[in-house]
């Protein structure tokens, strides 16, 4: 299937999770698997060559990071909603376009030195990102580059971003 069409599949929701929000639900997108295929594969070919590690953001990010790590033969990292891990390497609370949120990082799981590709559904805000980021380099990681679904532009995450590589398939 083509890239274009997977991508089409993504449904726009007004008003949830709450009034004002155009919620882009990728369920179908994931549901089809042809569709899932073609983003999994232009996701994979955006990855630094440099990547030894993918991370996911829970939950979404967890469909594509798995994806896209096993089929590069790449281990995947988990960064969990909180409550979530036994044991906790660190945490980050930062604000999304709806509310407050916060990451979890498993505590040894990253090594220090190691170059890890973050991998999500949308980008909004840029907040999830970026605390994932942290949680990743205060754990002693190098993030790679940042690699999303979908990119909401005018929610600017790309700026909250700043000097890091971003690849989105589709922006709007
Ligand atoms: O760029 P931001 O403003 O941070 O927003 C993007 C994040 O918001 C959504 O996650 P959500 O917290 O709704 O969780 P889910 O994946 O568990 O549904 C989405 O999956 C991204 O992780
Ligand atoms: N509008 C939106 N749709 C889906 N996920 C989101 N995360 C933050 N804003 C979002």
């Amino acid at each position: 299937m083509k890239l274009d069409e997977a991508l089409d599949l993504i449904a726009e929701v007004p008003d949830f999770p709450e009034p004002g929000v155009l919620f882009r639900d990728l369920s179908p997108l994931f549901a089809d698997g042809p569709a899932f295929a073609a983003v999994a594969d232009a996701l994979a070919d955006t990855l630094d060559p440099a990547a030894d590690l993918v991370a996911g953001v829970e939950a979404r990010g967890f469909l594509l990071a798995a994806a896209v790590g096993y089929s590069r033969g790449m281990g995947v990292v988990l960064v969990r909603k909180p409550g979530k891990l036994p044991s906790v390497a660190g945490r980050v609370d930062y604000s999304l376009e709806y509310g407050t949120a916060s990451v979890e990082l498993p505590a040894d799981v990253v090594k220090p030195g190691q170059r890890i590709a973050v991998m999500d559904d949308v980008l909004a805000t840029g907040g999830t990102v970026a605390a994932t980021a942290k949680l990743l380099e205060d754990a002693g990681a190098t993030v790679t580059g940042v690699s999303v679904v979908l990119e909401l532009a005018a929610l600017s995450g790309r700026s909250t971003l700043d000097g890091r590589s971003v690849h989105a398939l589709r922006t709007v």
